[in-house]
């Protein structure tokens, strides 16, 4: 990660807090949050449905007010200076931004005479902008016959408008197919490049991975893990399945794979399996099975599983990532129904 200690953060929070009322019950939904992030990071905040990222989000963009604790983004305080920080910054929300039956373009020119560009200076931003996301051809179509992903490119390139030190964005990629949405990464990737700091929220492992420099898992409110996917995985170590022809060789073996691995070795024996979970297990594993077939107990089945963050995640809280936020959508939609 780069060094940044010698940099004021683009945005800070100390303690940030949301606590929503829902009928008599208190729902905690962001609870106690410390963050720096500095300039040109991309950052994602990883979580489980109702995790509380897209009010954490909310309450960066000033778009909602903290119960408690402060924050800052570009400098300004999101409750003292709203309208500074909404000038530093673009925020792309969860659902679609441009009026359906405007032309993409006309939705272009009326938000950025809402920041106050100039007509000139707005009809320049918006002609880079449009051939920034390839959208040019689908300019003078009205909003409701573009594609999700095409709708989307424009949501961003209407977060855009301003040139804002900060973009965030808020689910960037649900609901999008797997092309729609490679391409979409690629373009965020671009504006990394660029030296735009982002912030999104995803529930997307993958895409927490391939595209972030710096993953934040939020779980309940509070943040859980922060740090770069790879160091994540790196710190939780390979897993490595091994099968043995008996019961014996099991458990001699786990002995011997105990006392001879080094690091933060964790071994497990049930029936004729033994698992490893062991940082750089994956180099390790070759000489492990020699050393186990010259010492009498060879194993019959080897499988050696590099860590994704999902098992970052279940190490974590003790469940999949996958599964809570099915359930917690499951939940929702329940509750909606209800
Ligand atoms: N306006 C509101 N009133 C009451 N409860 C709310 C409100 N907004 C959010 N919540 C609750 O706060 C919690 C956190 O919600 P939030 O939307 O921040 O989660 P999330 O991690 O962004 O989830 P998702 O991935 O589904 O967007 C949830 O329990 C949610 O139901």
């Amino acid at each position: 990660m780069t060094n940044h200690t010698n940099q004021q953060p683009v945005i800070s929070a100390r303690g940030l807090t949301k606590h929503f009322s829902r009928g008599k019950k208190t729902v905690e939904a962001v609870r106690g949050l410390d963050l720096e992030i500095h300039r040109g990071e991309l950052v994602a905040f990883l979580g489980p449905n109702g995790a509380g990222k897209s009010t954490t989000l909310r309450m960066l963009t000033t778009l909602i007010p903290p119960t408690s604790g402060t924050a800052e983004v570009a400098g300004h305080d999101v409750v003292r200076a709203q309208g500074a920080v909404r000038r530093s910054i673009g925020y792309v929300g969860q659902g679609n931004a441009a009026a359906y039956i405007q032309r993409g373009r006309d939705e272009l020119m009326s938000q950025a005479r809402a920041h106050g560009i100039p007509r000139a200076a707005a009809k320049a931003r918006i002609d880079e902008l449009l051939s920034a996301f390839d959208l040019q051809e689908y300019a003078d179509r009205t909003v409701q016959t573009l594609s999700g992903g095409q709708r989307r490119r424009l949501d961003i390139a209407i977060g855009l408008l301003n040139h804002p030190e900060v973009l965030f964005l808020d689910e960037p990629s649900t609901g999008l197919d797997p092309q729609n949405r490679a391409n979409l990464q690629d373009q965020i990737q671009r504006l990394h490049d660029d030296g735009t700091t982002i912030v999104l929220t995803t529930h997307y492992l993958e895409e927490a991975d391939a595209l972030a420099g710096r993953v934040i898992v939020i779980d309940h409110g509070l943040v859980i893990a922060d740090d770069t996917a790879s160091r994540l995985k790196e710190r939780l170590g390979d897993l490595l399945l091994l099968t043995f022809g008996t019961e014996g060789d099991a458990t001699a073996a786990a002995a011997r794979a105990e006392s001879g691995l080094t690091g933060p070795t964790v071994v497990e024996r049930t029936g004729t399996q033994v698992s490893i979970r062991s940082p750089r297990g994956a180099d390790t594993a070759p000489a492990l099975a020699i050393d186990l077939a010259a010492h009498g107990t060879p194993a019959i089945r080897m499988e050696v599983r590099t860590p994704t963050l999902d098992d970052v995640f279940l190490d974590l809280t003790g469940r999949s990532l996958r599964e809570s936020a099915e359930s917690a959508s499951n939940t929702q939609t329940e509750g909606a129904a209800a």
